[in-house]
């Protein structure tokens, strides 16, 4: 391994094998991974389905491990438990953390997250001036912020309730191995910002583990030592598969046991080599979604999106919204309940993949709407006169009529060229990478913002073709 100190991933085994955890059988290794931290690569050639490792189950941060040694802990969700036990041992400096429960694994956490979004949102709401990290947050497309202010009160909501736990139960700071006062849960923007830390690595970090008796339950995630500095792939054929637990298979935990350990396997389709690196797919996020929750974009080329291989995927919502409130006031607000009413407003998007690029079947269904009002001279229908549209959504019928397929898909034209113009003059006007060259990861943060525009313009483009060429979504 490069650069993680040699001495913390030594003492990271060392308690692991305290945990009982077999070392002779581990084939990965945390490495350097440029424009992505580490990353884990493995030690040796490891063919499909691989068994790479196990965690024991007591050496992983999850509820289980955690509520036996906080009182009440059904006060608190997964998040704020693991997060509150992360910022009572937080380490200090470049000391290592003495939390005599997980204090190995903290250490090897990230030391900061300075490079995520969610950092500059809570510095710019701390902190006044200007700096690079609110320039970022301007170059954002509106969606993306609005999905990161989403970020931002589930933090505040977490962080409320830890700061009423400790105000409840002061005892929970005497296990603390750093300086802190219950007082402190109340008003310090700085303790905030620490909060935020152990936050994100929870929110950055977890992996579904099923520890309740409801699959459903929300606090069915732990963080895992190791496994925790893989990397995403999009490509799922190539993800590391974590073996299926006795609560996956039995389709509950036993309830004795502290939860089971975790074991991790190589990508069941293809030999990792020795040196490479072994990822894990998060999730079919969208590039949105991975830069808000993780702080990273997929990387992709317009050809890739042009040939559908990549799934790029654009919200329309502000767009549309704006074209609809560009007409009458009665109107707009009558397409807007009705929507709502149908369960149809909102989350409106267009898509690279699979091809044709198309609109999302919630986006045509809106816009079928919107053009069926606009050729009336009423601002608002009747029922009956709604039931053609109803028809399709029922499944009854596929158009509303050959005119409201002419109209709307001249709509969509139109919602693609507002959003490339939009996005096109973003990227001639942002010197983003410039002025962000004064931190280590401002090039690279300032590419992915660059890449979120990009993906406005090549997707609109190429749904901007399928419409023109006729396709039927
Ligand atoms: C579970 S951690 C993975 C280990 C992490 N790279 C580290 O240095 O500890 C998740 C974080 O890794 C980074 N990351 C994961 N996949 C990435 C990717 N494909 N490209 C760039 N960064 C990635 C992001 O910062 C993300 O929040």
């Amino acid at each position: 391994m490069a650069n993680i100190t040699d001495s913390r991933w030594d003492a990271l085994l060392a308690w692991l094998a305290q945990h009982g955890m077999d070392l002779g059988e581990l084939c990965v290794e945390p490495r350097e991974r440029p424009g992505a931290g580490y990353g884990l690569f493995a030690s040796e050639d490891c063919p499909p389905s691989m068994k790479l490792f196990t965690i024991p189950a007591s050496a992983l941060l999850n509820w289980k491990t955690l509520s036996g040694h906080y009182a009440s802990p059904k006060q608190l969700n997964a998040t704020c438990l693991i997060s509150l036990h992360l910022l009572l041992h937080r380490p200090q400096g470049e000391m290592e953390s003495t939390d005599p429960l997980f204090g190995p694994y903290i250490s090897i956490l990230p030391r900061d997250f300075d490079s995520h979004p969610l950092t500059w949102l809570a510095k710019s709401k701390i902190a006044f001036e200007e700096t690079i990290e609110q320039l970022l947050l301007e170059a954002l497309p509106q969606d993306v912020r609005e999905a990161l202010d989403a970020l931002w009160n589930r933090l505040l909501g977490d962080w409320k309730k830890v700061c009423q736990y400790v105000r409840h139960h002061p005892a929970s700071l005497t296990r603390a191995t750093r300086p802190l006062e219950s007082k402190d849960f109340n008003e310090s923007d700085q303790l905030l910002l620490e909060f935020l830390w152990a936050w994100l690595n929870v929110n950055t970090r977890c992996i579904f583990h099923r520890l309740h008796a409801s699959i459903s339950n929300p606090d069915n995630f732990t963080m895992c030592p190791i496994l925790d500095f893989a990397n995403h792939t999009p490509d799922s054929s190539m993800s590391m598969q974590p073996m299926p637990t006795n609560a996956d298979i039995w389709g509950s935990p036993q309830r004795s046991k502290g939860g089971d350990d975790f074991t991790l396997m190589a990508s069941r389709e293809i030999t990792t080599k020795g040196g490479d690196e072994l990822c894990l797919t998060y999730g079919a996020h969208c590039n949105t979604t991975l830069f808000v929750e993780y702080g990273f974009v997929n990387v992709f080329t317009s050809d890739m999106i042009a040939g559908g291989s990549f799934r790029g995927e654009v919200n329309v919502q502000n767009v549309m919204a704006a074209s609809f409130d560009s007409g009458e006031r009665d109107r707009a607000a009558w397409l807007k309940s009705t929507l709502e009413d149908e369960g149809y407003w909102g989350d409106w998007t267009l898509h690279a993949s699979p091809p044709p690029a198309h609109p999302s079947f919630r986006l045509i269904t809106a816009l079928r709407l919107h053009s069926l009002v606009a050729s009336t001279s009423k601002p608002t229908m009747t029922w009956e006169s709604l039931q053609p549209w109803r028809a399709v959504l029922l499944g009854e019928t596929e158009i509303v009529s050959e005119d409201n397929e002419d109209s709307w898909r001249k709509a969509l034209l139109r919602i693609c060229e507002t959003i490339q113009a939009d996005a096109e003059k973003q990227l001639v006007s942002s010197h983003l990478v410039e002025e962000s060259q004064g931190k280590s990861w401002g090039a690279w943060m300032a590419d992915n913002i660059r890449l979120l525009w990009l993906e406005r313009i090549y997707v609109s483009a190429a749904v901007i073709r399928s419409v023109e060429t006729g396709d039927q979504f």
